[in-house]
């Protein structure tokens, strides 16, 4: 019975925004309708509301001065910058949107080749539901997660094999994602008078994974996000944007818009950083808006620990004045905590606060 048929697969399938909104959406479906008070009102493209402040840009070209004072104060104030002549060639990072934007124009039958195993959170492929728990408010957003690092979980095998370069660019992305991420951990640790590789030598086993987010137009923009409030999981995230621009931050309770820099990276500190150094630099609340018109991509390089490992506020950061603010944790357990709960901002990082 070719109703059955149809039926069937479409309970295996599960949905992607892309496909509703191929499907001619003229409102958007109450899963995805955030509550009022979450709502963001939808990306204002007004060239004259210009931010009155902006996320810092830093310039790590060493010619150019010794940007350690410069990281401590955006990691300080605001747990987000933007870094550029950061070694990475700016071709690469255009190659990699580009490979990303050509696979989610592909067919959606050579898309769901790809598709993530729905049972697991996490799990690598193209997908749309992030959380496991049911119920909650969906995001207006599309993506593909690669395993990149350990190698032991890195199998390109899994990755879209077009373009023909797809799988060299991931991997050659991947490389110097870590780079960018070993370089900046450091000056991190620096920054606070700690040993170079003191996160480093706490994250143990690098866990790496690459997730391109692709969100449609939305028809009615103003009700829903592209990815809720949240603050990422790990220790340290690295951000490629197109030029469409989404990317809101949470600073001193107002919304700021991150400004697309072809050239930049943006690094949002994550919350494994703000347990290490006792909340002395806080995690980055960030949210991505959706508008009416075009579609937006970006790239994150997510750059966690192993599951095993406890992550603690590191000894030489707590004093008198400055009192241990969270309990360690066994970073696999966070991870179970916030796939099933969801963020809801930073509640999973609040649950390990220590009430002096
Ligand atoms: O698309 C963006 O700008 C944000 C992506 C993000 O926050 C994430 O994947 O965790
Ligand atoms: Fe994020």
């Amino acid at each position: 019975m070719p109703h059955c048929a149809s039926f069937l697969s479409s309970m295996a399938q599960p949905n992607r925004v892309q496909t509703l909104v191929d499907s001619g959406l003229a409102v958007v479906p109450p899963q995805y309708i955030q509550a009022p008070d979450h709502r963001a009102g939808g990306l204002r493209h007004d060239a004259a509301a210009a931010p009155p402040i902006a996320v810092p840009v830093i310039d790590l070209d060493p010619q150019s001065g010794d940007p350690i004072l410069d990281i401590r104060r955006a990691c300080k104030d605001w747990g987000v910058f933007q870094v550029i002549n950061h070694g990475v060639p700016i071709s690469l990072l255009e190659e990699m949107k580009r490979v990303g934007l050509a696979f989610f124009r592909s067919p959606t039958e050579a898309k769901l080749r790809y598709a993530c195993d729905p049972r697991f959170p996490a799990s690598e492929g193209y997908g749309s539901k992030m959380l496991s728990k049911d119920g909650g408010v969906l995001d207006w957003r599309d993506y593909f997660d690669h395993h990149t690092l350990p190698e032991s979980r890195c199998n390109p095998n899994r990755w879209p094999d077009y373009p023909d370069n797809y799988r060299h660019v991931v991997g050659e992305y991947s490389n110097s994602m870590k780079a960018l991420a070993q370089k900046l951990l450091r000056m991190i640790s620096i920054s606070l008078g700690l040993a170079p590789s003191y996160i480093e030598d706490v994250i143990g086993e690098v866990y790496q994974n690459i997730t391109i987010s692709y969100y449609p137009p939305c028809p009615q923009p103003e009700l829903a996000l592209g990815l809720q409030t949240h603050s990422d999981i790990g220790a340290i995230s690295l951000l490629i944007q197109d030029d469409v621009g989404g990317l809101e931050v949470l600073k001193d309770g107002e919304w700021v818009l991150v400004q697309p820099l072809s050239d930049a990276i943006i690094v949002l500190l994550s919350d494994q950083t703000e347990i290490i150094t006792n909340g002395e630099y806080a995690s980055a609340e960030h949210r991505a808006l959706v508008n009416a018109k075009q579609v937006r991509l970006s790239v994150a390089t997510f750059y966690d620990p192993s599951k095993t490992r406890v992550i603690s506020p590191a000894a030489e950061l707590i004093t008198d004045r400055s009192p241990q603010k969270y309990r360690s944790v066994v970073y696999g357990d966070y991870l179970s905590s916030w796939y099933g709960k969801g963020p809801e901002g930073k509640r999973n990082l609040d649950a390990l606060l220590i009430h002096q």
